[in-house]
């Protein structure tokens, strides 16, 4: 007997909105029992920035949770506790490493209420942040969304949390989308599984652009100076202050340090749906994907964690059993696997992972952009402050532009570690860039056999020759990770200012994303 489907209504997700509630999230607590959390959080912004948040929130009282009602109820309340204590945390020159229990006693309870662990997560950050301006404008429409809750107050961050929103609303058709398709691989439908899967790989390419759009409204700069800061964890922030973690008060006297990850979109489940529907699979950063080669090589073990995994502990419960019961029923990999002598059928796959795989090629492309290149130029003006001051140590800089009390720098932290590290502690680009080289390994190839090889790309000379031009070789948008010979990113990157494509329309900036005509 094959294990039942999943049933969307008994996981919390919404057929129409996904993993993002299915009822509007709630823009306050309506008790006024509670109006003392709700008041801090109006007051973010001019806490920060008068440096009264830690002398507001130890005033608070200690309130019970046994006012709140609905589910709706709890997540506000879990986002008020969240952005209330890592304002504590991090809202003043020195990290604090104790929440008092007036804020972190009801955090733990409402967290383990939701299955969350007491931290900002992408829960309370991005899928119960959202308000639709009009109600009658779908919510996938980013500019019909406003963050009901943020640190900085700007625009910039709002927009940061809104394009996951967007994302999330956009993606959600995919949920029904693939059980179907599960359903029809089960009864050897392969005309409906084909035509599944042809849908999803055009939603994920939507997906792509919508990503491609923080552009437009944050900017690397405001990401990475006001509003990265406070989406930090307590793991691993020895260098912000943090040597052991945070305790968080509970009351019975017994103190411990906690570290949990910061916030981060490796928490979504969406994209972790996309690969388990795809049968896509991650191993720790560092792990080949032949654990021979590493041995014969004589490399170090690599370590075992796996945090795409571990992330799954950083989503509310439902959502997590919904993933892991995916698990058990994920089957398209294995029909499509059982039929490659089906050319559409691989083709359609195939066209999945491209699209799954550019997605992540676009977000290295904004990684690169608001985290490696802004920490290049922190450290550039670190060193020239400390250059002015005659002095040789790297000083933690101070970012003029910025309204908040705040200047911590996430340079001066990172240089403190053995390079840079995402919010949730990884190695980022390593680790990001494994994960899209893992999206494509299990391709069939179909495509590929036809195209491979065409493009060469050439760093140092600063060209790209297409053997033959992009339009010849596919009328589709884009060419796919295998086709060329670029060896990654960073060459992009690395390569100066202009990088021209021959046969192609237009000019590349450095840097840019070549839209999967060239990526490695
Ligand atoms: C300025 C915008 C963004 C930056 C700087 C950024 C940065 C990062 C970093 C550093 C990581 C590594 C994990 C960690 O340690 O936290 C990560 C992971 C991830 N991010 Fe983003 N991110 C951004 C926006 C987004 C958006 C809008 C999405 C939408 C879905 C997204 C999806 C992911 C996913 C799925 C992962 C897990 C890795 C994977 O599955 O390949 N990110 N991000
Ligand atoms: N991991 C990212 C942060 C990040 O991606 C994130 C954090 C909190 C809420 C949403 C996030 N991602 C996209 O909107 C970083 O290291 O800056």
């Amino acid at each position: 007997m094959l294990p039942p489907l999943p049933n969307l209504d008994e996981y919390q997700i919404s057929p129409e909105h996904g993993f993002l509630p299915a009822e509007l999230p709630l823009s306050r607590l309506s008790d006024p029992y509670y109006q003392p959390w709700e008041v801090i959080s109006e007051n973010l912004q001019t806490l920060l920035s008068n440096k009264q948040i830690r002398v507001a929130v130890d005033a608070l009282p200690l309130l019970s949770t046994g006012r709140l009602r609905s589910e709706a109820e709890w997540r506000r309340a879990y986002m008020l506790l969240g952005f209330i204590s890592n304002s504590y945390i991090w809202g003043l020159e020195n990290a604090a490493d104790r929440v008092p229990k007036n804020i972190s006693i009801p955090f733990l309870q409402i967290s383990e209420h939701l299955e969350l662990p007491p931290v900002v997560t992408y829960a309370g950050l991005c899928l119960w942040n959202y308000r639709p301006m009009d109600a009658f404008t779908p919510v996938d429409v980013l500019e019909n969304l406003e963050s009901l809750i943020t640190f900085t107050g700007t625009v910039d961050e709002a927009w940061f949390y809104l394009v996951s929103v967007a994302i999330e609303a956009r993606g959600a058709p995919t949920i029904p989308l693939i059980i179907k398709a599960i359903a029809a691989a089960r009864e050897n439908d392969i005309v409906t599984v084909t035509e599944c899967l042809s849908a999803f790989a055009e939603r994920i390419a939507d997906l792509r652009d919508l990503l491609g759009r923080m552009y437009e409204h944050c900017t690397p700069q405001a990401f990475y100076f006001r509003i990265r800061p406070f989406l930090a964890g307590s793991k691993n922030m020895a260098g912000a202050g943090l040597p052991h973690g945070v305790i968080l008060e509970d009351g019975s006297g017994k103190e411990e340090y906690r570290q949990y990850s910061g916030g981060s979109n490796a928490q979504s489940s969406l994209i972790q749906f996309f690969d388990i529907a795809l049968g896509v699979e991650h191993r720790p950063t560092g792990m080949k994907k032949d654990p021979e080669s590493d041995k014969l090589q004589g490399t170090a073990p690599p370590p075992r964690h796996n945090f795409i995994e571990e992330m799954r502990s950083y989503m509310p419960g439902p959502h997590r059993r919904f993933l892991e019961h995916l698990i058990t029923v994920a089957n398209v990999r294995s029909y499509v696997e059982a039929n490659t002598n089906e050319n559409a059928l691989a083709h359609a796959y195939d066209e999945c992972l491209r699209a799954l795989s550019s997605f992540r090629d676009k977000h290295l492309q904004i990684v690169s952009r608001y985290i490696v290149i802004m920490s290049q130029e922190s450290r550039r003006r670190a060193a020239r402050a400390a250059a002015e001051a005659g002095s040789t140590t790297v000083p933690v800089v101070q970012v003029p532009e910025s309204n908040l009390g705040l200047a911590r720098d996430s340079a001066a932290v990172e240089a403190k570690k053995s390079g840079l590290t995402g919010t949730g502690g990884t190695q980022l680009m390593p680790f990001l860039k494994q994960s899209r080289d893992e999206t494509m390994e299990p391709a069939t190839g179909v495509w590929s056999k036809t195209t491979s090889k065409l493009l060469s790309f050439n760093a140092r000379k600063s060209t790209i020759s297409p053997v033959t031009t992009p339009r010849e070789i596919s009328p589709s948008r884009d060419l796919g990770s295998r086709s060329c010979k670029v060896n990654d990113f960073d060459d992009v990157l690395a390569s100066g200012p202009r990088v021209t494509g021959v046969g192609m329309a237009g000019d590349w900036e450095a840097g840019d994303d070549l839209g999967g005509i060239c990526h490695s």
